[in-house]
């Protein structure tokens, strides 16, 4: 048996010890590749301690300044916090008051798009759960664990709970696997997970794939993850392999407690293909669901199971059955329900002989089957996108089990397809592969959901917006049902629609009808209006929830009745937000720059125009110009902005230019009119007032941080040269401005900012110091440094581009061990702000720029060079990587 050791030294065993390399992987151990690692990823040691001690922004890292700014804000909210959570007995959109706390654990999510999530940790322990959706239940579960046992000869040699932990329940199982002898990888959607047996000569590589496929909207809706367990066995003699896959009824929360849960084992054979497990029944009132662990059945493969057993004892009766003969126990028929106060859990195990110097392949699958959801309010059931296809009576977990089984080659083969050319591209830097891919996690562990439209909501809700103009709302949303995605998991909002914009990317550029039904779902909330009344804790004022013809904040909290109600932010009135109405402006160009989708363009096409008629009630001087109100308007939310600003009037015109554009394209020759005068104006209006000579100044208002250097003051340009409306009758600022201000954030935000390590500063002083002028002014967020990392690229500036994307990388993944959880923001030292976020997705708009300029330059060889911040190659040793 192998035993237990501390983990801050080489446990027990007699690898060679492998040069130190990358700081993930100084601890390592072991000298094996694994089988079929990807190169390109995020690896470490499972022995690896991220060292850092990062904290949540709280009300003590608020200067003594804000405070005093503050002051009425942190009243009101508080006054709002305690009635929500206190009275009423919700939970907040935002709990200032509770931040989750910092666990440096998190690797790739389990489950396809909008079906729930399940991340297992980097040390393989399932330990975030996003069943009931939109809502996280963070805990490990410990009976939720793979075991591998050995047998030679007929006697079992070796079992092993793959896991470092050392529990206080399940403790007549051997716990405290040596992690120095094994690592992670991860490439999302899939991981690795390499073990190195000590002393057996046997390496087990696990591959975890979700079905997480660009353009598929079936498969990738699936609530299913399987695991591949690759074992290689280097001895001379025949060895007997088992994996037992054990699972808790349940995802750890109190209502595993509840009472009424039951367990049953099941088999489902389907064109001759053969797939046994256990149905885990979780029986609650609300969203009740069923887990199912299983494996595939096969020549030489037997599956075996447990359907019940206490995961709070000792555990000793599961592990003396395998311990015994290499296979579980096996009796038929249901569980009986468990009492309130009782845990159960089930366990199945596939078993093969792996002969000697060869390699065999064990096959298992988790799949959760919750097809009818209710949000918080409980006013409307939706059913699952999945359910089309698998059906909502709550009985798909088999099949969704063989499926995922019998289907997962394809998607593997799909995925390398996908990811096969950027991966093998010699020129793109290791971290840069790493961070596309893996922030993508975000798309199907940010709380989404992917539902139908329900058929009430047809008729009642959407006639009067098709029959308003948008001829194919209903037919986009019937056929490729709804979206939604929270703007954090902290950031309880759904479509947060000014951070959307910079994530966006990845959507239309991986799933554009996923991007084109959210835009259909926004363009119907800008046509209607909530004319309840509530005040705003920014600044106090009472105002109506949701005006017409302008864009949501967002469409709504899971905790409430996200689409039914939107605008759950009520931190300001966005009403009067200036960039909300452009961004959408902006995206719907984008959008039909990419797909060529001419029914999206005319659909959206009175939608803008009425978003735009509201914005334009925003240049007060009628300079062609729109001005910033004096509060925090737009995006950066906490960030005052007066007058004309960089930012917002940069996406007022390009927006503006998209109009042009648009009504070129349709042939309305009024309108095109209408905005080439305004833009004409407007264009020498923001070279008149904010152009220095360098850069964009952040405002016009004059006051003392007025030329402050913002690292998004280019986001218009972003967004027009990703459609290709950067040059000749287009240019719409002189390219020479847009090289200087990109050079200028470059050397102040970037190289002056930590060294240049940390990607840039949302706002720096001519001086070279961060701009402290509000909260929001001094942090780095993330999504905002991969989109201005985009617009170097677009500009030609490319080592610029990865130089600054990489320090955001290297900082969030290396640094402070955010992995899967990539946070909204962070200052030079101590805090962080809201964890897994929805911005960072704008990566992809790096990889949009890369594709355009390959398009378009001759090819180059040079690879783009590797900043200072790039470690050693990762097992380096590993000549089989
Ligand atoms: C009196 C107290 C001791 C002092 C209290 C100070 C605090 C009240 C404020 C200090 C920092 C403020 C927070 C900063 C950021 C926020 C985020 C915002 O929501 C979303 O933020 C995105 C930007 O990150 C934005 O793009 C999205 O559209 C928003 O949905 C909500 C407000 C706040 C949490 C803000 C609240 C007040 C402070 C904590």
């Amino acid at each position: 048996m192998a035993a237990a050791a501390p983990l801050e030294r080489p446990c027990e065993g007699t690898a060679v010890a492998a040069p130190a390399s990358a700081p993930l992987e100084r601890l390592y151990e072991g000298t094996a590749p694994g089988r079929g690692v990807a190169a390109a990823g995020w690896r470490l040691c499972l022995a690896h301690r991220f060292e850092e001690p990062r904290q949540p922004y709280g009300a003590g890292d608020v200067s003594f300044r804000d405070v005093l700014r503050h002051i009425g804000l942190g009243l009101r909210y508080f006054r709002w916090w305690y009635k929500k959570t206190r009275i009423e007995k919700k939970s907040a959109f935002i709990d200032l008051l509770c931040a989750v706390p910092l666990q440096q654990i998190y690797g790739c999510p389990l489950g396809g798009i909008g079906g729930g999530t399940i991340t297992r940790g980097w040390r393989g322990e399932f330990c975030r759960w996003q069943l009931n959706p939109g809502i996280y239940h963070y805990g490990t579960v410990i009976a939720d664990q793979f075991t591998v046992c050995l047998r030679c000869k007929g006697q079992t040699v070796y079992q092993q709970v793959l896991s470092i932990e050392k529990p206080n329940t399940l403790q007549g199982w051997n716990w405290g696997y040596c992690g120095h002898y094994a690592f992670y990888h991860a490439l999302y959607p899939r991981a690795w997970m390499v073990y190195e047996l000590p002393g057996q000569n046997v390496v087990l590589t696990c591959r975890q794939v979700s079905p997480v496929i660009p353009h598929d909207y079936k498969d990738s809706s699936l609530p299913v993850g399987v695991f591949i367990w690759e074992v290689e066995n280097g001895r001379d003699e025949d060895v007997d392999v088992s994996i037992m896959f054990s699972m808790q009824n349940g995802m750890g929360a109190k209502q595993d407690k509840s009472g009424g849960h039951w367990n049953e084992p099941f088999t489902l054979e389907k064109d001759g293909e053969r797939v046994a497990g256990v149905l885990l029944h979780h029986c609650t009132r609300v969203n009740p669901f069923t887990l199912a662990i299983s494996a595939r059945e096969k020549a030489g493969t037997g599956v075996t199971h447990l359907k019940a057993f206490n995961p709070a004892g000792l555990g000793r009766e599961v592990w003396q059955d395998l311990l015994h003969d290499g296979r579980l126990e096996s009796p038929p028929g249901k569980s009986k329900l468990t009492e309130k106060g009782e845990l159960t859990a089930a366990a199945v195990c596939a078993s093969c002989t792996v002969p000697a110097r060869g390699h065999r392949t064990l096959e298992m699958a988790l799949a959760w089957d919750m097809p009818c959801i209710h949000f918080g309010s409980r006013e409307k059931l939706h059913l699952r996108r999945y359910t089309r296809f698998f059906g909502s009576g709550g009985d798909a977990a088999p099949a969704l089990s063989h499926y995922a089984l019998t289907h997962y080659k394809e998607w593997e083969r799909k995925i390398e397809a996908w990811q096969n050319p950027i991966l093998e591209n010699s020129q793109l830097p290791s971290w840069y592969k790493s961070a596309l891919f893996n922030e993508l996690y975000f798309v199907t562990d940010g709380g989404t959901i992917w539902v139908e439209l329900p058929p009430d909501c047809c008729d009642e809700d959407l006639r009067g917006q098709a029959a308003a103009g948008m001829s194919h709302l209903l037919p986009v949303l019937r056929e490729y049902g709804r979206f939604a995605y929270l703007e954090g998991q902290e950031y309880r909002m759904y479509n947060t629609y000014d951070v959307h914009f910079y994530a966006s990317f990845a959507l239309v550029m991986l799933w554009p009808k996923l991007q084109i039904s959210l835009q259909y779902d926004i363009a119907v909330t800008v046509m209607n209006e909530d004319v309840q009344l509530r005040q705003y804790l920014m600044c106090g004022q009472t105002a109506q929830v949701k005006l017409k013809n302008v864009v949501p904040h967002d469409i709504g909290d899971p905790g409430d009745e996200p689409w039914q109600r939107v605008n759950a932010y009520l931190m300001h009135d966005t009403a009067d937000w200036k960039d909300l109405n452009l961004k959408f402006v902006l995206q719907v160009y984008r959008d039909y720059y990419l797909t060529q989708d001419s029914m999206y363009l005319q659909d959206m096409w009175p939608v803008c125009q009425a978003v735009m008629e509201s914005e334009l009630k925003f240049d007060t001087d009628n300079d062609g110009l729109i001005e910033n109100g004096g509060f925090a308007d737009q995006t950066y939310d906490a960030w005052v902005v007066n007058g004309a600003s960089a930012y917002c009037g940069g996406l007022w015109l390009a927006a503006v230019c998209m109009m042009c554009k648009m009504a070129e394209v349709l042939g309305d020759a009024k309108i095109q009119q209408k905005y080439m005068d305004i833009l004409n104006k407007g264009k020498e209006a923001f070279e008149r007032k904010l152009w220095n000579g360098k850069y964009y100044n952040y405002d016009s208002s004059g006051s003392d941080a007025s030329n402050s250097i913002m690292s998004d003051q280019c986001a218009g340009q972003w967004f027009l040269g990703a459609c290709g409306l950067d040059q000749g009758e287009f240019e719409v600022f002189p390219k020479s401005h847009i090289v200087s201000a990109l050079r200028t954030i470059f050397e102040k935000n970037v190289m002056s900012f930590a060294g240049g390590t940390m990607g840039a500063v949302n706002g720096m002083r001519p001086s070279g110091q961060p701009d402290t002028s509000s909260v929001q002014s001094n942090e780095v967020w993330v999504g905002v440094v991969y989109a201005l990392a985009a617009t170097m690229i677009q500009e030609g500036l490319v080592e610029e581009g990865f130089r600054t994307a990489e320090g955001c990388y290297r900082t969030v993944w290396e640094q402070l061990g955010m992995a899967f959880q990539t946070p909204e923001a962070y200052r030079e030292k101590k805090v962080y702000r809201s964890l897994a976020y929805m911005r960072p997705l704008s990566i992809w708009s790096m990889q949009l720029a890369l594709e355009r300029r390959a398009s378009q330059a001759p090819a180059s060889t040079e690879p783009i060079q590797e900043a200072l911040l790039e470690p050693a190659p990762p097992f380096p040793h590993c000549s089989g990587l």
